[in-house]
């Protein structure tokens, strides 16, 4: 890639998209770093900046206020310079589906969902009009697994994947690179924010090791990073059998099994 390419972190001031900052800033990018705490921000952007040489601008945003989101949609669509979007930002939720309440819900698909998606949606046509760049999504090995029991921020994460497959799809063949990351659970704030107990957890990944894993996965080109996972052939089956079920599931009548017995 192009080092002259500036990279757009969202989700920048901590955890995975903090190491993403500083990964791609030892790569001679400038950056832009967007999350709501600016005080993190301009920390660690003056730190890059000492170790790195790199440009790195500030831009402070609640991605689940309008008026913010915009902003940053703007910039995207705008600034000639961005090539790369890191969709990061993010958050968990915790408890049983019954009991979420509207306003976390709202949140939650609000942040995880509209804003990764108006974001990537801001930066994709200009990035295909100029045939290069690239769009990596954040999702998460729960999107794969109702059955961990994070029903809301699981398909959001699910959703993440969908989308960056199809965006994937669209994009490559227009030189645009889309990227989905599936993390599993990852030494980051992200838990006690939502009020979990990292240590209850049985296996967790270092933020340094998935990150540097998730970037083996951009230079080669993936469409989809799992870096936990060990055995990739069990993700190659995984999806050849989904499309292996696209002939399946386009038929004008009903399965034998669901029509109703005559005269009944
Ligand atoms: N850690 C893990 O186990 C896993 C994480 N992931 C995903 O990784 C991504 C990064 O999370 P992680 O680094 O772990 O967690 P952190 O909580 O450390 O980071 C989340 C980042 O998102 C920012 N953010 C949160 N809310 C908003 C908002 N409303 N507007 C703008 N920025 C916001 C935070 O900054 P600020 O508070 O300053 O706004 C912070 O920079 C998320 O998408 C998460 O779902 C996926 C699988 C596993
Ligand atoms: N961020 C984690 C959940 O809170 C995960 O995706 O594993």
């Amino acid at each position: 890639m192009n080092p002259s390419t500036t990279i757009l972190i969202t989700g920048a001031s901590s955890g995975i998209g903090a190491t993403y900052a500083e990964r791609f800033a030892r790569r001679g990018h400038d950056l832009v770093l967007v999350a709501r705490d600016k005080e993190r921000l301009d920390a660690l952007a003056e730190r890059l900046r000492a170790d790195s040489g790199v440009a790195v601008e500030v831009l402070q945003a609640d991605l689940t206020q309008a008026a913010d989101l915009a902003a940053v949609e703007q910039r995207l669509r705008d600034d000639a310079r961005i090539g790369v979007l890191i969709n990061n930002a993010g958050m968990a939720q915790t408890g049983a589906f019954v009991q979420q309440g509207a306003e976390a819900i709202e949140r939650v698909i609000a942040l995880n969902t509209t804003a990764l998606t108006r974001l990537a949606a801001a930066v994709a046509p200009r990035l295909a009009q100029a045939g290069t760049g690239a769009i990596v999504n954040i999702g998460s090995v729960v999107g794969l697994a109702p059955e961990l029991g994070m029903t809301l921020y699981g398909a959001t994460k699910a959703f993440v994947l969908f989308l960056s497959q199809g965006m994937s799809l669209e994009l490559s063949p227009r030189g645009v690179y889309v990227q989905a990351v599936l993390p599993a659970a990852t030494r980051t704030e992200i838990w006690e924010r939502a009020g979990m107990d990292i240590n209850q957890l049985p296996e967790v990944m270092e933020v340094g090791e998935l990150v540097d894993a998730a970037l083996v996965g951009f230079d080669r080109r993936e469409a989809v990073t799992i870096p936990p996972l060990h055995v990739a052939d069990r993700w190659d089956a995984l999806d050849g059998a989904r499309q292996g079920l696209i002939s399946d599931i386009r038929q004008a009548n009903a399965a034998e099994r669901y029509r109703q017995p005559i005269g009944q």
